[in-house]
């Protein structure tokens, strides 16, 4: 059995001039937990905001009393240089760091040119890192990435290694309300049939007419953004979205 549905909806598309308020209602509309899209104007073409605003809204979210539970602040990294911010987020709240694979890859090559295979082992070092802080580890990769690269991983020995949760982009990361990529599914699918008590995430473009191609690839994280802050009740959504998923299991 795949492990529990999650829905996650994405404050990306909610009105960030009541940012806070627009978090807690959106738990007490039945979201699990909060996605929240970091963006530096460099890894992805916009920008969001950092530490001081996660700080700020933080209080608005009851902190789930022991691991991913209600209220989990899922913060995903779309920067440059995902190594320096994780003690930032530590101490602004953030409880899931979920780092792209793709920054990880490319910022070890910017320190070292003459990088070694060894070198390129820098996803389980931010991942034991993060661990080392005190917040869960997500990986994401895009959608031009190969999932197998995940697969030394997320097989790694070392439990501190090891990823909480793997994040499938399901659209180019960058901007809320493009359409969902179904060509992904077959990452879903393979990493669900290998690891069945993986949470594997999904994000962009899911809505009450994607997710059930998400689900039955084996997707147990839902992140939706403006099917949940543009729907007219936004507790109707997130219901038929966590039914989806409990659907399969
Ligand atoms: O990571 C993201 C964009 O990079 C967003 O989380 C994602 O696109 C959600 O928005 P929507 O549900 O509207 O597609």
């Amino acid at each position: 059995m795949s492990p529990p549905a999650i829905i996650a909806p994405s404050i990306l598309s909610a009105d960030f001039g009541a940012l806070g308020q627009a978090c807690s209602d959106t738990i007490a509309q039945g979201a699990d937990w909060l996605h929240v899209d970091i963006m530096d104007g460099h890894f992805v073409p916009n920008m969001t905001f950092g530490a001081p605003v996660v700080t700020k809204i933080r209080p608005h979210v009851e902190r789930p009393a022991q691991g991913l539970g209600r209220g989990t602040f899922d913060c995903h990294m779309m920067i440059a240089e995902p190594k320096k911010w994780v003690k930032d987020f530590k101490k602004a709240g953030c409880d899931l760091y979920c780092f792209h694979y793709e920054a990880a890859i490319s910022s070890t090559a910017a320190e070292s040119p003459e990088a070694t295979s060894e070198k390129k082992t820098s996803p389980k070092e931010m991942i034991r890192y993060i661990h080392d802080q005190g917040m869960r580890a997500g990986i994401a990769i895009k959608p031009k990435t190969d999932v197998r690269v995940l697969d030394e991983i997320l097989e790694s020995e070392i439990k501190e290694e090891v990823p909480d949760m793997v994040l499938i982009m399901t659209v180019e990361p960058g901007f809320g309300g493009q359409k969902f990529m179904p060509d992904m599914m077959s990452k879903v699918q393979m990493l669900r049939q290998k690891y069945p008590e993986l949470n594997i995430e999904v994000d962009g473009g899911l809505s009450e007419a994607t997710i059930d191609t998400a689900a039955d690839a084996g997707a147990n994280v839902i992140v939706a953004g403006s099917a949940v802050f543009g729907a007219k009740d936004p507790r109707e959504v997130i219901g038929k979205l966590r039914q989806a998923v409990e659907g399969r299991r």
